[in-house]
């Protein structure tokens, strides 16, 4: 038979899996060029030199291989699952965390996947090994007339799966950009025990300005963890501006470091145990009303409903 979903069971805070100490994150806010040889050099130099500052986590920004453009997508697009010179790019990710011996969210580039592209997370733990892929699950189509009009979609196809994973440094629930905008997608994350949300990203300036911050404190907020965030820096010669201003944000909602829209490494800390705190200081877990809404984690659902 099958068994009975219970979302309010599924929302209990977890207790963390293991006990992570405060570390260090750098977020690689990164300039990309139409040279992908070049980038993924220049993404490497940043990795080694946020290492060399302490960093165990690093974040890279969406799409820091190629241009941000639907005519650049299916040109730097790299098969990931073949590996080795079928991606030099996460062929770069893996060695670097390796030698390294940190964890990389490694932004995300343009995945080609038989005739599908996506845009795609990779994570790769302090071995080296891939330990998660991520294909953004929503896709950036917007037209506000005047300002930004982006279809993703002409190209791209979304993702089927939220991707939560556990590593040394944390339970990391993985968003691109666009995704941060539902918040449903954090909260299922939150639900599972995540400790930290991790989107890169590439806001515009036209929704920069008013919803970068504002999508990262809130999702940080109402979750009470953690949310980094990192974009490429800008240029406004290309085709696409982005914002910039990667942003790390604790569990109160505060934005714990961030900078401008240049090329930066970011490096702040990260300490669990502020999130138990703010968990004891408003315990909304314990005040949610699930006699009136209720969350439903839909994968979830239907993996008991195999059972
Ligand atoms: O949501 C936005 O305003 C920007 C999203 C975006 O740039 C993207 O998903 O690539």
């Amino acid at each position: 038979m099958a068994s009975v979903y219970k979302p309010d069971q599924a929302r209990v805070p977890p207790a963390l899996p293991f006990p992570i100490p405060p570390f260090k994150i750098a977020l690689c806010q990164l300039s990309v060029t139409a040279d992908k040889e070049r980038n993924i050099a220049h993404a490497r130099k940043a990795i080694e030199e946020a290492a060399a500052k302490g960093a165990e986590l690093v974040l890279l920004p969406e799409i820091w291989n190629s241009p941000y453009s639907n005519d650049s997508f299916p040109v730097y697009a790299e098969e990931i699952d073949a590996g080795g010179d079928a991606s030099p790019s996460t062929a770069m990710l893996s060695e670097v965390a390796r030698t390294l011996q940190i964890t990389i969210v490694g932004g995300s580039i343009p995945e080609r996947c038989g005739d599908r592209l996506y845009n795609t997370c990779c994570v790769f733990g302090k071995d080296g090994k891939l330990k998660a892929k991520h294909r953004k699950i929503h896709l950036f189509d917007i037209d506000i007339p005047g300002k930004i009009t982006f279809q993703e979609s002409k190209t791209l196809t979304a993702g089927e799966n939220p991707t939560i994973v556990d590593t040394d440094v944390g339970r990391i629930g993985i968003g691109i950009c666009y995704d941060i905008r539902f918040q449903e997608l954090a909260t299922v994350y939150a639900s599972r025990g995540a400790h930290l949300l991790c989107y890169p990203g590439a806001f515009n300036m036209t929704t920069g300005p008013l919803h970068w911050e504002l999508l990262q404190r809130a999702r940080a907020a109402d979750n009470q963890l953690y949310v980094a965030t990192c974009s490429p820096a800008r240029d406004t010669g290309s085709g696409y501006t982005a914002w910039g201003h990667s942003t790390l944000v604790g569990p109160f909602g505060e934005v714990l470091a961030t900078t401008d829209h240049e090329e930066a490494v970011v490096i702040s800390e990260i300490d669990y145990s502020q999130m138990e705190l703010r968990r004891a200081n408003l315990p909304l877990e314990k005040q949610r009303r699930g006699d009136l809404y209720q969350l439903v984690d839909v994968q979830r659902l239907n993996s008991q409903s195999t059972k």
